[in-house]
């Protein structure tokens, strides 16, 4: 079976990545428009006429443009833009936040790829509130540092293009970003959580941590923490959580940890005479925080084998 596939933005930072994990692929119809009519309307609305599944590479406006230019059709969609990420009749492309998730996926017509950030942040808090280990009215903080290939092609150019801007600079200083909505609805928490992003001076790679005091997970020991998280992702290929030694073992975590793969990795750092906790989640933004699980998702749609063309 071929699928065939229309990358929407297909020559921005996600859609460049979406089209280098695809152009080889022999169950994939590969469509893309030529430069000078990728941004023409008509060109736009007979390609996603034509495609099975398309990817949407592009600023919130215009994949909502795009989602209404295919009007009654039956194409399917992947957008990985924030304008559906917890829109009404859009399953959530995180197929290992849930346990039902792959199978939701694998029948919707409407996916929305998670944010680079919530990817992390989801993934290190979702198991323990779902399974009761932590209180979902707890008031959480999350910090975070991306890559600047996060920003997209703007960013990109402010870094390479003369320059370099700063080493590291923290961003979201009002205490609002469009990530935060997400984070809540898919983590299941009552509360927003403070989320406190950072861009540092290096293309592609991610450190998301949620510190905590054990205090806040009442009646639970670390072990509880760490084996929820394994519990959750055993046997996923892309999800790794690793173990209390291998954490206990590492003297730093660096933002390259997975960078230039589409993996995802988890830690649980303790400290048993402070009762704190660093809980951290690594990941390529364009990895597993965009394009690699944009292919992860269509995959999934179609009903090919999940890693296919992905890199582990
Ligand atoms: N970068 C990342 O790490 C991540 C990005 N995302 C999301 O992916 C989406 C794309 O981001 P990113 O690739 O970084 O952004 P870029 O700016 O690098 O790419 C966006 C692309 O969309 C094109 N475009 C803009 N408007 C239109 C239009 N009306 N019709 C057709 N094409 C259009 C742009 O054209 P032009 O080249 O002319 O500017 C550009 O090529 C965003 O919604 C972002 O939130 C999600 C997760 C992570
Ligand atoms: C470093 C940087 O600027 N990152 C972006 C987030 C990445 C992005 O725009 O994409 P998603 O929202 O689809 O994940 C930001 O904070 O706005």
């Amino acid at each position: 079976m071929t699928v065939k596939v229309f990358v929407d933005g297909g020559a921005g930072t996600t859609g460049i990545e979406i089209v280098d994990r695809l152009s080889d692929r022999a169950d994939v119809a590969l469509a893309l428009l030529p430069d000078e009519r990728r941004k023409d309307t008509a060109a736009r609305a007979d390609a996603l006429a034509a495609a099975d599944i398309a990817i949407l590479c592009l600023p919130d406006a215009a994949a909502k443009e795009a989602v209404a230019l295919a009007g009654n059709l039956p194409t399917r969609f992947i957008d990985a833009s924030t304008a559906h990420r917890t829109a009404q009749g859009w399953a959530y492309g995180f197929a290992e936040i849930e346990p039902d998730r792959r199978a939701e996926l694998a029948s919707a017509r409407y996916v929305s790829n998670p944010g680079c950030y919530p990817t992390g942040f989801l993934a290190l808090v979702r198991p323990l509130v779902r399974e009761g280990l932590l209180p979902a009215t707890t008031p959480l903080v999350t910090n975070a540092t991306s890559g600047y290939s996060g920003g997209g092609k703007a960013m990109v150019a402010e870094f390479e293009d003369g320059e370099a801007p700063t080493a590291f600079r923290g961003y979201g200083l009002t205490l609002e970003h469009k990530h935060v909505p997400e984070m809540m609805a898919h983590a299941g928490l009552a509360v927003p959580p403070i989320f406190a992003p950072a861009v540092a001076n290096t293309y592609r790679g991610m450190l998301v941590e949620v510190p905590l005091h054990l205090s806040q997970l009442p009646g639970r020991a670390v072990e509880h923490v760490q084996a929820a998280l394994a519990d959750a992702y055993a046997g996923s290929p892309l999800v790794e959580v690793a173990s209390l030694a291998e954490s206990a073992g590492l003297k730093a975590l660096t933002i390259e940890d997975v960078a230039g793969t589409d993996r995802l990795k988890l830690y649980v750092f303790a400290n048993a005479t402070t009762g704190h906790l660093r809980l951290a989640a690594t990941l390529d933004n364009l990895g597993k925080g965009a394009s690699g699980a944009a292919v992860q998702n269509l995959n999934l749609m179609a009903g090919l084998p999940e890693t296919e063309g992905l890199r582990l």
